[in-house]
């Protein structure tokens, strides 16, 4: 898959405080990928150089494949902090004002941009009577302007109510599924689960991993099992090559194989094979919250 964005070795310090330590990433196109990590990680001082807003001390980045594209920062689209619209205006005269200050999109454009954040109707209404969400939704449409391929966003769903939130997070699916490559910071390992496709998680400036959600979720399958044969079982798996762990749990208990290694009706007919008779079988999905204390722990 092509890339928008790739970062070498990028390193940044203040004074004696290493925000960012050699920063290698990339973005695919078309991928909503979430900088995760908790505060003071690294993610504002990432996403702020990767727009040139500050320079790394060491380390390079390169835009859409071609790093000599100089007019790059029109294709991206940004939301850091959220913008000041005049409240006593609607939606559609601050997307004027914006693009007159920005020099970013043309009459066409402000409407595209409202419709795709999904204000069409609500586009002569004073920007006073929107709901959170909906001043968010504004924003990106901000963003938007100028038909941009990639959004940078920074916290999008910082101070929302849960209605604004879930707005903002089926926004961006839809941007997503439009084609749009989005990236955005979070501190929310939930957001980052729900909405993106590729995320990277940051902890004191070092990358501690990068790549796809459904893989990095799956490099281990869990079964969640119930049987009355408990000690048959233990003794069982351990004539299996690709067997982890045991964690017992009150009624049940998981066991941990390397991915791909068995699939749940092999093992219920080896269990069952062996004497051992299943009264519950399920799959689990390891989840982002297990994975990240699992990484940032060690
Ligand atoms: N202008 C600055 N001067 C000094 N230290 C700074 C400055 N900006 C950031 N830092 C420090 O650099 C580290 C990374 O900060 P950064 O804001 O990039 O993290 P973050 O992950 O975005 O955090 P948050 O979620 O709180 O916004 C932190 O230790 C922070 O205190």
């Amino acid at each position: 898959m092509e890339n928008i964005l790739t970062t070498t070795n990028i390193s940044k310090s203040y004074g004696p405080v290493k925000a960012l330590n050699n920063l290698n990433i990339e973005v695919p196109k078309g991928s909503i990928f979430g900088i995760l990590g908790p505060n003071g990680s690294g993610k504002t001082t990432t996403l702020s150089i990767l727009l040139d807003v500050l320079k790394p001390d060491t380390g390079t980045y390169c835009w859409f494949n071609n790093p000599n594209d100089i007019y790059y920062r029109k294709k991206i689209g940004t939301l850091l902090e959220t913008p000041n619209f005049y409240h006593y205006l609607s939606a559609k005269d601050n997307l004027k004002i914006t693009e007159a200050i920005s020099g970013r999109g043309n009459e066409a454009d402000i409407d595209k941009a409202i419709a795709m954040v999904g204000l069409h109707t609500r586009k002569h209404d004073k920007f006073s009577t929107y709901s959170l969400g909906m001043k968010q939704r504004l924003a990106i449409g901000a963003a938007l302007l100028g038909n941009a391929d990639v959004l940078v966003l920074d916290e999008p769903t910082n101070g929302l109510d849960p209605v604004g939130i879930v707005e903002i997070r089926n926004l961006i699916k839809q941007l997503g599924e439009q084609g749009k490559t989005i990236i955005m910071a979070s501190h929310l390992l939930d957001e980052v689960e729900k909405v993106c496709t590729h995320f990277c998680i940051l902890k004191h400036g070092n990358l501690l991993i990068s790549g796809p959600v459904k893989e990095i979720l799956r490099n281990e399958d869990i079964l969640v099992i119930e049987t009355e044969n408990m000690a048959a079982l233990q003794q069982l798996l351990t004539t299996l090559p690709h067997f982890i762990e045991l964690k017992q749990q009150k009624s049940f208990c998981e066991i941990y194989f390397k991915s791909n290694s068995i699939s749940p009706a092999e093992f219920n007919a080896y269990c069952f094979n062996n004497g051992i008779v299943l009264s519950h079988l399920e799959v689990k999905t390891k989840s982002l919250e297990e994975k990240f204390f699992e990484l940032t722990e060690n």
